[in-house]
């Protein structure tokens, strides 16, 4: 079996970094001329695995935006990942769940071949303690699935809680290393942290991390692939995620895919 890292690995070789999000939000449905219903939201998620399953190495479905039309909402994804992974890219499920260990255990089924989405790797939250991610990660470990867990996330106010201090580190540098601790055990390179590309300035040391950083903000949230290039050193697998200002050249194929060729050729200049 191979493990995520390896995968991913493979796929950001054969097809650069970028990670575009599919996140169906009313306003880009009404712009696609769309109905918000679970109809206009597969038509949505169809068009966009249609037009770049083919070509990015990993696609991001926003669960929340699936899970507000219900079972038919969650239908069109366990539709459209199948699809997405046939046609090479990874999917990464942006769920960002965090519970007690029991519960995250059914959360990291996400993770198994036999669940209905069966996905590569899902977003964790890992604020009720590192131990109680250990079940997503020995899921992770069995499957070879991966897990990005929020460290110093891209929005305005997340220094509030993750720039608290803990002995001698803060919140973000604990967890980066924590996910750090769990590559360096099987040597996987399957566990990521995120990261804003927004950040003023990097303030979490990823030299030990040993796994991927998914760096959303791209675009609508103004980080600019500058940004990334400032941020990160060579030594980081940094996967760039762009959700709105790709998914806002839709519907047209053509159009989505000369979006995300854009800020992949850019990312790749
Ligand atoms: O985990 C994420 O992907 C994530 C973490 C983070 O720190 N910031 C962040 O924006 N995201 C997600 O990335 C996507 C960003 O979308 P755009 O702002 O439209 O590119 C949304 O689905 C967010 O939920």
């Amino acid at each position: 079996m191979r493990t995520f890292g390896e995968r991913l690995s493979d796929a950001v070789g054969a097809r650069g970094p970028l990670c575009v999000g599919i996140d169906p939000h009313v306003p880009l449905l009404a712009k696609w001329g769309l109905p918000d219903s679970p109809e206009g939201l597969a038509r949505f998620t169809d068009a966009v695995v249609d037009a770049l399953a083919g070509s990015v190495a990993v696609l991001k479905p926003q669960l929340a935006f699936y899970e507000r039309h219900g079972s038919r909402g969650l239908a069109v994804l366990e539709d459209a990942v199948p699809r997405a992974r046939a046609a090479g890219a990874l999917v990464l499920l942006d769920a960002k769940r965090g519970d007690i260990g029991s519960t995250m255990d059914a959360y990291a089924d996400y993770l198994r071949p036999d669940h209905p989405l069966a996905i590569d790797a899902m977003t964790v939250s890992p604020f009720l303690g590192p131990d109680s991610l250990q079940p997503a990660v020995d899921t992770a470990r069995e499957f070879g699935g991966g897990l990005f867990v929020l460290a110093r996330t891209s929005n305005p106010d997340a220094g509030t809680l993750q720039h608290a201090v803990v002995g001698e580190r803060t919140v973000a540098q604990a967890v980066v290393d924590t996910v750090g601790g769990w590559n360096a055990a099987d040597g996987s390179g399957s566990f990521g942290v995120v990261v804003g590309a927004t950040l003023a300035e990097m303030d979490v040391d990823l030299d030990r991390l040993g796994g991927p950083v998914l760096a959303p903000g791209l675009g609508a949230q103004g980080g600019s692939v500058a940004d990334v290039r400032r941020l990160f050193g060579a030594g980081v697998r940094v996967l760039p995620s762009v959700s709105r200002d790709v998914l806002a050249a839709g519907p047209d194929p053509a159009a989505l895919r000369a979006a995300a060729d854009r800020w992949a050729a850019e990312l790749a200049g």
